[in-house]
């Protein structure tokens, strides 16, 4: 059973991050490694469904290799990832296989979640593992990840699979025991936030960059993490990795920090909101900008103003005003190059009236506090 009135959390992505797994020099420490896998196999056998995502890859691979995590190159990293990506399997392998559980690796890089085809396939993969009971390791394929297809953190990428997957909580087990009122590592008098309702700015500003007096980076992917995840309708919670806090938390106990889901679309919608990035963009008149707010209908040629960027048939895009805010986001049904041909046609005095739609009204979500922007509003 989980949090709020006994609902239960069927499907979990639970994240655990390196420095709850490694020392600082980047070597394992079984210990808390096998109270991680403890509290994962513990709400597996009770009846959960657990999507692990697990950080570690660089630093368990260049302590193998005898390097210096801080002196990194970007191609050092990626060969001590494929070094640590390995050993860190092995271990789990091993340490679950001793909990009665098989697991199998995935590893992902930006490009599978903003591809729909290839976030079906990922989704499909990882409900035929959880279907046999075998328990999937995802983390981000930093060998092959440059920096345009990086997801660059394992936050992030575990709240953006908790769409693919439709899970109902992403849980992130780091080494604090969630979000502070400011940096408990600088100030032992911090307090802990025991639950957010709202993404606030006093909430970010207590996760502001490294070199401020309260936060650093760390925190700051987890409100992103909270971010995508909360607008998909999953809840999030922060934990201390270790001693079972899973487990008390799932039971209804009030540890952590908790996030709460907000009201979100389901299905394609939802992954348009909250993980599709575009390809290029639209540029629309009042008119359309209208039709799509107001009167949520799908976008027509005529409305269409400019278009910039490349896309294919299929590819999400971004639909901005002519004042430059973006209106929403959506599929095109239209290549770029077809739909400029067809403006062409269009300031030709050719009618595109009739045309099929460019974006569908079924495969279109509205940017958040759009309402506001609006040409009338
Ligand atoms: N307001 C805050 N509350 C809690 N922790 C914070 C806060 N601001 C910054 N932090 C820092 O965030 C760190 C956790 O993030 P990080 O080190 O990236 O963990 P992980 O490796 O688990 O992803 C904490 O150790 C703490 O130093
Ligand atoms: N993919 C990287 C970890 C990236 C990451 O987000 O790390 P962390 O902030 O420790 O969760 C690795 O396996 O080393």
């Amino acid at each position: 059973m989980g949090k709020e009135l006994g609902r239960a959390y069927r499907r979990i992505v639970v994240k655990v991050g390196t420095h709850s797994l490694t020392d600082e020099r980047g070597e394992l420490r079984y210990e808390k490694f096998e109270q991680v896998v403890a509290d994962v196999a513990d709400a597996v056998h009770g009846g959960h469904e657990v999507i692990l995502v697990s950080s570690g890859a660089i630093a368990l691979g260049a302590f193998r290799l005898g390097w210096r995590r801080d002196l990194l190159t970007l191609p050092e990293k990626q060969a001590a990832a494929a070094v640590g990506q390995t050993l860190l399997m092995k271990a789990y392998a091993e340490c679950f296989a001793e909990r009665g559980l098989a697991v199998g690796q995935i590893l992902l890089t930006r490009d599978d979640l903003d591809d729909r085809r290839r976030y079906v396939h990922l989704s499909n993969t990882l409900e035929t593992l959880l279907r046999h009971r075998i328990l999937p390791i995802v983390n981000e394929n930093d060998s092959v990840a440059v920096e345009e297809i990086r997801v660059g953190d394992n936050d992030t990428l575990a709240a953006a699979l908790a769409g693919a997957i439709t899970a109902d909580l992403v849980a992130l087990l780091t080494d604090v025991e969630g979000l502070y009122d400011k940096n408990p590592r600088l100030y032992p008098d911090a307090r802990l936030i025991s639950e957010v309702r709202e993404l606030t700015p006093e909430i970010w500003a207590l996760a502001e960059g490294a070199g401020t007096v309260v936060g650093t980076g760390g925190m700051r992917t987890k409100l992103e993490a909270a971010r995508i995840a909360t607008s998909m309708g999953v809840d999030l919670v922060i934990l201390r990795a270790g001693e079972g806090r899973l487990g008390r938390f799932l039971a209804g106990e009030t540890v952590g920090t908790l996030f709460h889901r907000r009201p979100a679309p389901r299905g394609k919608k939802r992954w348009l909101q909250a993980v599709a990035r575009p390809s290029g963009t639209i540029v629309v008149d009042d008119g359309a900008v209208e039709a799509l707010v107001r009167g949520k209908k799908s976008l027509l040629v005529p409305g269409v103003r400019r278009v910039e960027g490349t896309f294919e048939e299929g590819d999400v895009v971004l639909v901005v005003g002519e004042n430059g805010l973006p209106v929403a986001k959506g599929l095109a049904r239209y290549a770029s190059e077809e739909l400029r041909r067809l403006l062409q046609r269009k300031a030709s005095g050719q009618s595109v009236a009739r045309l099929p739609e460019v974006v569908h009204r079924d495969e279109l979500v509205l940017v958040e506090g759009v309402a506001q922007t609006s040409p009338d509003a």
